[in-house]
């Protein structure tokens, strides 16, 4: 019998330990621990107990969400393990269970994750939301054309010098965009230190001398000459941006730059004499979303101008939100009308912020559709003007 109860403060590391070795990797030695300590959240770290032994656990953070034309309260889920020796045994189900129902008490209309494989959360509901992409420049070869937007100044700081400006930085100018979620000071110090001391900061402060952008890089050198990886990249503008990656790419003996985790509208290759030479080398599932409450997260964002539609939402894991919901640009309000369309709440997460349009989800067999006149409608409602993008790992 497996009993899933909110750990005690005092049971936190053994959890957190139990998530390293789910994960393969060593327990946390005492100043890692220190640092991951600020992540749990007392009544948010869950364990799952097989006759008093902990076999799991799953951890939520109180955060929240950019949704298009909002904000919205989310619970982010981390931090998610279970013994290797009691997999398969409906240890992650139970813990599941019990979170959504937690974060739907705590009136947090939707959760959110990374996660480590596609094939485990969507049966809980969750499904992609946002999408980002890997690309790869070889310094030599690149070329910024004179027409890419040309930014302020950009100056090298270290970790130390930087970290008080990051923060600050961040929640000034990333809040627009949907997909974005919020860093806490807890975060800034897990990732100083998961990311280690190689790394340097450059920020970019535009002509009014104010900061509005940052890089955080990783100069490593292999085989084929110095890599700069880039972990981290984010201004206001598209300026600001642009005079960032004029600047790594610009950097004395380095042969390879590689940006990790990048919005997919990104225009890098737009900005190059050759365009070519940005490889796009990967395009990965970046936010998953559950929505825990649809009718409070369906009203928490703003829709298109266009027709309501009624949408009938299955949710096999939460039944109370199925049922249909006339989604409108005045609002969105339960329903009892003939349903337009049909999916399911993992499907509705891929509408949500705008990754995905509901007629390309109708090619995919995701989207039912009754009434056929009310697709482009659909398309009109959840379309937004910029693709989301979360870009924060946690
Ligand atoms: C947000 C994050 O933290 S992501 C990190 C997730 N953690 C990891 O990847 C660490 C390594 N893996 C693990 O710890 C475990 O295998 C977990 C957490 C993924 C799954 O835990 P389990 O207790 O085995 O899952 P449980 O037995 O409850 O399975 C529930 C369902 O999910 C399915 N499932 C579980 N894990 C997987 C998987 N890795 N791939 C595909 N299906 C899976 C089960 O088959 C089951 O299916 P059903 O609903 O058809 O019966």
């Amino acid at each position: 019998m497996i009993d899933v109860r909110a750990l005690a403060e005092s049971e936190f590391r053994s959890a957190h330990d139990l998530f390293r070795r789910a994960l393969l990797l060593a327990p946390s030695k005492d100043d890692a621990w220190e640092n991951a300590r600020g992540r749990h959240e007392l009544g948010r770290v869950l364990g799952a107990f097989d006759d008093g032994v902990l076999v799991g656990t799953a951890i939520a953070t109180t955060n929240e969400l950019a949704v298009p034309g909002g904000r919205v309260a989310a619970g982010a889920v981390t931090g998610v393990g279970v013994r290797a020796d009691r997999t398969r045994r409906g240890v992650l189900r139970g813990l599941m269970r019990a979170q959504l129902d937690d974060v739907a008490q705590r009136g947090e209309p939707v959760a959110m994750l990374h996660a480590s494989e596609a094939t485990i959360y969507e049966r809980f509901g969750y499904g992609v939301a946002s999408r980002h992409r890997k690309v790869e420049l070889e310094r030599a070869r690149v070329a910024f054309r004179d027409d890419a937007p040309r930014g302020g100044q950009v100056r090298v700081l270290d970790w130390d010098a930087a970290g008080s400006l990051l923060p600050g930085i961040y929640r000034r100018f990333g809040v627009g965009r949907p997909g974005w979620i919020g860093r806490d000071e807890a975060w800034w110090t897990g990732i100083r230190q998961y990311l280690g001391e190689g790394c340097l900061v450059a920020v970019h402060s535009g002509e009014d001398g104010a900061d509005d952008g940052f890089a955080v890089y990783e100069p490593k050198s292999g085989a084929g000459g110095t890599t700069v990886d880039v972990h981290d990249l984010k201004g206001a503008d598209a300026a600001a941006v642009a005079e960032l990656w004029r600047f790594l790419l610009g950097i004395d003996l380095v042969a390879r730059v590689v940006g990790h985790v990048r919005p997919l509208d990104e225009p890098l290759e737009w900005w190059l004499t050759d365009r070519r030479r940005c490889e796009v080398t990967e395009i990965a599932d970046d936010l998953w979303v559950r929505l825990v409450d649809v009718l409070a997260a369906l009203r928490a964002r703003t829709y298109g101008p266009a027709e309501p539609v009624v949408v009938e939402v299955r949710d096999a894991f939460l039944p109370d939100n199925e049922g249909g919901y006339r989604i409108g640009p005045d609002g969105v309000e339960r329903s009892t009308a003939e349903p337009q369309l049909s999916l399911d709440v993992s499907t509705l997460a891929a509408l949500y912020l705008g990754d995905q349009l509901p007629s390309t989800l109708v090619a995919a067999g995701r989207v039912e559709v009754r009434d056929p006149a009310a697709l482009a409608a659909a398309d009109r409602l959840f379309a937004t003007l910029e693709t989301p993008w979360c870009g924060t790992g946690f």
